[in-house]
């Protein structure tokens, strides 16, 4: 693994997507749309194919089952350009899956991790990625494998000096140690909130978090704001990509290309 690369340890799910016109009740059979789509996902696969198709050289480490759903995800990373040797092949859990169902534009998603489950379990597995992380320029992580994994990571990639980017999501309280490790942290709206424990209802409450949460010691936070950014009360174009300091070099790059961010803030 060269110096340049991004190093995504995360999760890989086969997502099973289906329109509907509400969310089921309990008891409820609800018939939704004619034929269910079946795409490549997990967060950890998302932001290694996001990071590969803004020009970067991509590592992804995770698992996956020894199922038809593990070649094929296998097969959507690589169609990426992303280096799948730290992907292991699980002899006994199945593949990740995530049930998705789409509700007029927004989504409620329920996750069975089968093999991300068991990421950082594998003992060898686990040495060859903490050695790949030594090498890599920024480690990315998300919370679909378990959480202390993700804490150790973080940990070791501090160590190593290696700048370390965490999508909290799905959200859970991390201790301050560890959160001060990052570099960047990225949440939504409900995150943040949860997070600081602080309701974020505007913008300026959105403010007020972000300024919360990195005076509390991380680097840069980005508080996304999805599709509900329209509806704040400045629009999201009017914030985009505009920082209130200078960012370091090192930064740069990576903040021109967050999509929707709303704001963040970095280290005096
Ligand atoms: O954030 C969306 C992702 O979360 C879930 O993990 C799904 O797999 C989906 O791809």
């Amino acid at each position: 693994m060269s110096k340049q690369t991004i190093l995504v340890v995360g999760s890989i799910n086969m997502d099973q997507v289906v329109d509907v016109p509400h969310l089921p009740a309990i008891g409820e059979t609800l018939l939704g749309a004619d034929s269910l789509k079946l795409i490549p996902g997990g967060k950890g696969a998302n932001q290694a194919v996001a990071s590969a198709r803004l020009g970067g050289r991509v590592a992804m480490a995770g698992r996956v089952g020894s199922d038809p759903f593990g070649q094929q995800l296998l097969q959507a990373l690589r169609n990426d350009g992303i280096d799948t040797e730290l992907v292991a092949i699980d002899p006994d859990a199945a593949s990740g899956v995530a049930f998705i169902f789409l509700v007029a534009g927004d989504n409620a998603i329920v996750v069975a991790s089968g093999a991300n489950a068991q990421v950082g379990k594998d003992a060898e597995q686990y040495t060859q990625i903490k050695q790949a992380l030594q090498q890599a320029s920024a480690l990315v992580l998300q919370m679909e494998i378990p959480l202390e994994t993700v804490c150790d990571l973080i940990n070791v990639a501090h160590q190593a000096e290696v700048m370390t980017v965490l999508n909290l999501a799905p959200a859970c309280k991390l201790p301050d140690t560890i959160l001060r490790r990052l570099s960047v942290l990225v949440v939504n709206e409900s995150e943040a909130s949860l997070l600081s424990g602080q309701k974020i209802e505007n913008l300026a409450e959105a403010h007020d978090v972000a300024r919360h949460l990195h005076t509390s010691g991380i680097p840069i936070v980005v508080i996304t704001l999805g599709s509900r950014g329209p509806s704040w009360q400045q629009p999201i174009s009017k914030v985009r990509f505009k920082p209130s300091i200078k960012p370091p070099p090192k930064y740069r790059l990576l903040i021109r290309r967050l999509p929707e961010t709303a704001l963040w803030e970095r280290s005096q």
